[in-house]
């Protein structure tokens, strides 16, 4: 990991290719571990509208959403637990963080052909100091970045496979969302997509510590 290489976009820090293809490939069979005991699942929208994203987590808590609203859960929709956060992805979080805390949540979204994610801020937490860190595998997103009031100008960066975001302090509750990605862009899933993991700690409740090594 290399989190040397840093570009600031109205206050989300951008550490491109932060993982080298050896750690993306490893991470990559992690979340398959993860999706193999969590599967992927399409969300559905309060008003019914299916998320062309599928989503799972892992974790103590995983963010759902459905008819009845979106929330955090501490079980997958078909009830068994979520799986644990993998090392590769924890060791991301701690390094960026410099903080022995553990997420509560690592959201895993994978877009596939025509996939996006609109603007959105991430407020389901009952804890915004801690920073929001995000994982770009596999093919490019157009990822644009708003302002904490809705509406305003925007700013777009494609990232690619490796990088890591970090939206904390300021650009903790920013708008953001991915237009759309470029399919095929990258060889990391040899059927194509992209793969994000966002970690999140989601409330002051008791979490189990673990100093990093
Ligand atoms: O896919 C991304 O890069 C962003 C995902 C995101 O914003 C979220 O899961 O809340
Ligand atoms: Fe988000």
């Amino acid at each position: 990991m290399d989190l040397r290489n840093r570009v600031n976009l109205r206050g989300i820090n951008v550490f491109r290719e932060a993982l080298d293809s050896g750690e993306q490939r490893g991470m990559l069979d992690d979340l398959r571990e993860v999706i193999r005991a969590a599967p992927l699942v399409q969300p559905e929208t309060a008003r019914g509208r299916k998320m062309s994203v599928r989503m799972t987590a892992a974790g103590r808590l995983g963010w759902v959403s459905d008819r009845r609203g979106y929330r955090y859960e501490s079980r997958h929709p078909s009830g068994v637990d979520w799986p644990p956060i993998p090392a590769s992805v924890l060791a991301v979080w701690h390094a960026v963080t410099g903080n022995d805390r553990v997420p509560d949540c690592c959201l895993v979204n994978h877009y596939g052909e025509g996939a996006r994610m609109g603007l959105h801020q991430d407020r389901d937490e009952g804890d915004f100091s801690w920073p929001v860190v995000s994982i770009s595998l596999g093919d490019e997103g157009l990822f644009r970045v708003g302002n904490i009031e809705r509406g305003g100008k925007t700013e777009s960066l494609w990232l690619t496979s490796g990088d890591v975001l970090e939206m904390g302090g300021e650009a903790r509750l920013v708008h953001h969302g991915v237009d759309r990605i470029r399919f095929g862009t990258s060889s990391l899933m040899p059927k194509g997509g992209r793969v994000n993991v966002t970690l999140r700690v989601v409330d002051h409740g008791e979490t189990e510590q673990h100093p990093v090594k």
